[in-house]
């Protein structure tokens, strides 16, 4: 055995030679390639094609995902003032498959169980582009708050971001759901190569205990899912116990549910029904391997519910007190405000609870007994006889959504000045408009706030978002 494979501990190698046989020796010697990085565009803010036109590091797409690209190692897209106006995310390959294989539509209602940090649920939320709901939930309340940073980040604003025991949102949401993605706790072999220290850490028992967790969820998953609905089940081990028993124990115990075929790709493997309870549709599981293609170790397993989706939006009431309706809209007019997020701007979802400002999603239901992180987008806060705008009001607002911007090419180093808190000096044909509130903004995508007073911009990014 080659040293640098020493980190793989023995009874996994032994485990996985047993199940891959004449493949083994392919898989092992992946471990000596070097891993891939990749991003997923924001398509709610920006399209595929003027994002390729405007990158300034180069990309190549992922073949295999829509909107998913891998950048060059020695990279690092974090520091570029486009992740910073939320037109991506840092994602590893292979974690792109699950979402892209929901199929996931504007209006839906949809529920991630276990999102953060929001790999998926950033994906997810994308995709509905607005319309219809997310829920977005981790069972770790510190996970969760990373979680809401990526929700926030990307300008998504029709979601709850909860912390909360999926069988705590069982009696809230039965049958609620038209797609669950349940993206599991998992022994995360298929991160070894990654992160060393996964495998470090990793025993048999662990992954026995995590498939006891597993099954729990996945029932959970089914009972919250409506007929007709759709159940994305997946992680990033290759234990069978954990992929294709997690799959079998729930074809048991919910015989309503069926195994169904996702869009393929020529890298995917199948699933094995012995590796289960010998259920022949397990093959329709998908395993990711990473001998086979660029990305890391990945299962996933599509479930339908049979049944006729009745279609329905719940109205939102609010009774907001609309005294404060005027400090908003008088902001809303200073800046030239024309719609939100691609939608016009609906009064009816404002809630004001004590001096914050929130924009609730267009869908409501009767919810109890869940920790809430966040009930839709935070806009501001309330002042003497003013509205102050957040962060996340910026980062939900898209390209030519207001008047009063100032744009800055990608290049410009005021905007890592201004991400890291300074004050900028703007000459007047920079700025559409000659003082007070501005959005600034990279190559007209939105960044964050700022106050302008003769040629200085005062700078508005919350210092818990600097650089
Ligand atoms: C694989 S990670 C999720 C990654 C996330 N879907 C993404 O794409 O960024 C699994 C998550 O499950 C959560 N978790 C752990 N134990 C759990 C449990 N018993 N019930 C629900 N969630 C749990 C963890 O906090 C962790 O964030």
């Amino acid at each position: 055995m080659n040293d640098d494979l020493k980190y793989l501990p023995e009874e996994f190698l032994n485990r996985m030679n047993n199940m891959l046989g004449d493949d083994f020796q392919a898989f092992l010697n992946s471990y000596q390639q070097p891993r891939t990085f990749g991003l997923r565009v924001n398509t709610a803010k920006i399209s595929c094609e003027e994002f390729e036109k405007i990158v300034p590091f180069p990309i190549s797409p992922i073949p295999w995902i829509p909107g998913g690209y891998f950048y060059p190692e020695n990279v690092r897209p974090s520091k570029c003032a486009f992740y910073q106006a939320g037109l991506y995310y840092l994602q590893e390959p292979s974690a792109m498959t699950p979402v892209s294989r929901l199929l996931p539509k504007p209006g839906e209602y949809i529920l991630d169980m276990c999102a953060a940090p929001g790999g998926k649920a950033t994906a997810l939320g994308a995709a509905l582009k607005g319309h219809g709901l997310l829920v977005a939930n981790d069972i770790s309340t510190s996970r969760a708050r990373a979680l809401l940073r990526n929700i926030e980040l990307f300008g998504i604003p029709n979601s709850f971001v909860t912390s909360t025991a999926p069988k705590d949102l069982v009696p809230c949401f039965p049958e609620f759901f038209h797609k669950i993605i349940l993206d599991a706790p998992c022994s995360g072999e298929g991160m070894f190569r990654k992160d060393e220290a996964l495998a470090k850490d990793w025993s048999p028992a662990k992954s026995q205990e995590l498939s006891l967790i597993q099954r729990e969820l996945i029932l959970q998953a089914a009972d919250m899912l409506r007929p007709g609905g759709y159940l994305l089940y997946s992680t990033c081990t290759f234990a069978p116990q954990e992929d294709e028993g997690t799959v079998s124990y729930l074809l048991e115990n919910r015989p309503d549910m069926e195994l169904v075929e996702m869009p393929g790709y020529e890298g995917f493997s199948d699933g094995v029904p012995a590796w289960g309870k010998g259920q022949p549709q397990l093959t329709r599981c998908v395993r990711i391997f990473p001998h086979k293609m660029n990305g890391e170790g990945h299962f996933m397993a599509l479930l339908h519910k049979p049944g006729q989706t009745i279609s329905e939006i719940s109205p939102v009431f609010t009774k907001p007190n609309r005294t404060a309706f005027e400090y908003i809209d008088a902001f809303f007019r200073e800046i030239g405000l024309k719609s939100l997020g691609g939608q016009p701007f609906d009064w009816n979802r404002v809630e004001i609870k004590g001096d914050k400002v929130y924009y609730l999603p267009p869908v409501s239901c009767s919810i109890r007994r869940i920790n809430f992180l966040r009930n839709g987008l935070y806009m501001g806060d309330l002042k003497k006889n003013r509205f102050e705008p957040s962060q996340p009001l910026a980062l939900a607002l898209h390209k030519g959504e207001v008047s009063s911007v100032i744009t800055l090419p990608v290049q410009d180093q005021r905007l890592e000045r201004y991400l890291k808190g300074e004050t900028l000096l703007i000459n007047p044909e920079e700025a559409a408009s000659p003082k007070g509130w501005q959005l600034l903004c990279v190559e007209g995508y939105p960044l964050g706030f700022g106050k302008l007073v003769g040629q200085t911009l005062k700078n508005k990014y919350p210092s818990g978002w600097r650089l």
